[in-house]
Formats: structure tokens, sequence, C-alpha cells
């Protein structure tokens, strides 16, 4: 990554389902240390523009880069990245412990179980209680985990302030904060105050007039 080089960017984005066009022309830098809130009705595009970004679909027209790239060379880099949908996905049969190391033998990262176990802790979370038995604040906290984990460059965020309690959300701002110190974080919201507490900067999407 150069310098000055955003860690995302998408330039005259058109995104449609259908005839249906949702995101228009969209622009968006978001460079090193930033937190960005995406605000918006239901249906304006939020969790479509996070997958862009994520990576999981394509835009119809414009340009997407990530870390300086094109995102469609970024293969060897997608482990830089991380999304926490809502809710977040798991193999919901698999313990918090056995989620934690399955994320981190597939980032390629090798599974370091001390860290699994610290991670779990640090979320107040049983280790080895199946996911499926898991309330959905404690699956919010569980992702955050994994990203304490995985360390991402650029991180996703879905409404993830949802289903967390007071603590859960002392846990998500410091989640934020550390990536942010490294790389940055996009996150759809529509919890104003949250938003203006935890983000630099947010970014209005309109939905249909
Ligand atoms: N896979 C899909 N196929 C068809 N339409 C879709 C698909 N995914 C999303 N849409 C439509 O695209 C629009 C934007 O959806 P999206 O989930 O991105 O909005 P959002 O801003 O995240 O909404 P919310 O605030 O309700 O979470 C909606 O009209 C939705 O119905």
């Amino acid at each position: 990554m150069s310098a000055g080089t955003g860690i995302a960017e998408l330039v005259g984005v058109w995104k449609r389902y259908g005839r249906e066009w949702i995101l228009k022309d969209l622009n968006l830098r978001v460079a090193p240390g930033e937190v960005v809130a995406l605000l918006g009705p239901n249906g304006s595009g939020k969790t479509t523009l996070l997958r862009i970004l994520a990576t999981l679909i394509r835009p119809q027209r414009g340009e997407v880069r990530l870390f300086g790239r094109p995102a469609r060379a970024l293969e060897a880099e997608r482990g830089a990245l991380a999304l926490m949908a809502n809710p977040p996905a798991f193999y919901r049969h698999l313990s918090g412990e056995e989620n934690l190391a399955q994320a981190l033998a597939l980032s390629g990262r090798g599974v370091r179980r001390d860290d699994v176990m610290r991670a779990l802790e640090a979320a107040h979370l049983p280790p080895g209680r199946p996911v499926a038995a898991y309330s959905s604040g404690m699956k919010k906290r569980l992702a955050l985990a994994r990203v304490w984990l995985l360390e991402p460059r650029l991180l996703l965020l879905d409404e993830p302030e949802t289903a967390l309690d007071q603590a859960g959300r002392g846990l998500l701002a410091q989640t934020i904060q550390r990536v942010a110190q490294k790389g940055a974080v996009v996150l759809a919201t529509h919890d104003q105050a949250f938003a203006e507490a935890v983000a630099h900067r947010a970014v209005e999407l309109e939905g249909r007039a």
C-alpha cells in the first residue's frame, strides 16, 4: 500500500438487484485510522455496501479498491478484511472455542489455543457451549472475539450494537478503536448516538425517493 492510499475506496459505484438501483454513483474513500458510519433508512443499501466492500458481491458499475488495489486482485489479502454480519455467522453445532479455532485455521494463521481462551475470557463467554445455545448478544460477543484474534485491517460491521448490553458495547467500542489504530472500520447502524460516539464521520445513504 503506497503512502496516501485509502484502505477502501469506491468510485462511481452502481448496484442494482433486478431492475431496482440501490446504489447510484456512490463514492467513498476510507483512510487509514478512520471509522465511518453508514446511516440511512431500511433498504437504503447499507448492508449491500458492506457486502461490496467485503467482496461478497460486485457492483454492476464502478471501481472498488481495497488496500490500494482493485478488489478483484485481493485473493492473497482476503484475511485482511473481516465482516461482522447481523446476526453474525457461526458453525452452530460447534462451541465458541471451536468456532474461533476454526476461524484462525481458515485464515491461515494457525491455531493458538491460549489466545483463543484469552479472547473468550475477555468476551465473558463459556468455551464449551455450542453456539446454537448462545443468546444473540453472546453471538455478537463471539464475533468480537473473532475480530480480536483475526486482527483485520478493514473491519466491516453491520448493526454491531444490536443485542449487546452495556459491557458488550464497551467491548465493541474497544474493538473498533483497536482496528482503527492500524486500519479502518466501516459500520452500518440506525443508532445515531452510537455512530456519533464511535465514528469520525457519517455517510448517509438516501434510499428510495
Ligand atoms: N439478494 C438480494 N436480492 C434482491 N434484492 C435485494 C437483495 N439484497 C438486498 N436487496 C434489496 O436491496 C435493498 C437494500 O437492501 P440492504 O439490505 O442493503 O439495505 P439496508 O440499508 O442494509 O437495510 P436495513 O436498514 O433494513 O438493514 C432493499 O430494497 C432490499 O430488499
